[in-house]
């Protein structure tokens, strides 16, 4: 099994791909498209959990979900967002 990464990992991850921006990356593509693109990924991706949760299984499920939280840390890298920004209204 590969490595577990984690949320605060994989968002220092993209932060730093945004400010790098390596040939190749998804994250800058999605970046360069803007929030009103990376706000219907987020759309996207939130249906297809939905779906799989209720229909896939618990595996395809947590595939998706996988995807909703990596949008939604491209859609708070986009607006300008830190982790603690967020964390502050949990
Ligand atoms: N965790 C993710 C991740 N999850 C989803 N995605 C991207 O989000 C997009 C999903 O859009 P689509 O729904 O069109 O893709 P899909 O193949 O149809 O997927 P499904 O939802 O249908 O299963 C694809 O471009 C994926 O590459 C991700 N892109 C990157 N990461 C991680 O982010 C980090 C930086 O990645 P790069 O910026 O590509 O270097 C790395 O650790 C990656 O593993």
């Amino acid at each position: 099994m590969a490595a577990v990464k984690t949320f605060e990992e994989l968002f220092a991850e993209l932060r730093e791909k945004a400010a790098t921006r390596p040939e190749g990356s998804s994250t800058v593509v999605a970046l360069d498209r803007g929030v009103h693109f990376i706000g219907k990924k987020v759309v996207e991706e939130a249906a297809e959990s939905w779906m799989a949760a209720e229909h896939e299984g618990p595996e395809r499920a947590a595939e998706e979900i996988s995807q909703l939280l990596y949008q939604a840390q491209v859609l708070m890298i986009a607006t300008g967002l830190d982790l603690k920004d967020v964390y502050r209204h949990l």
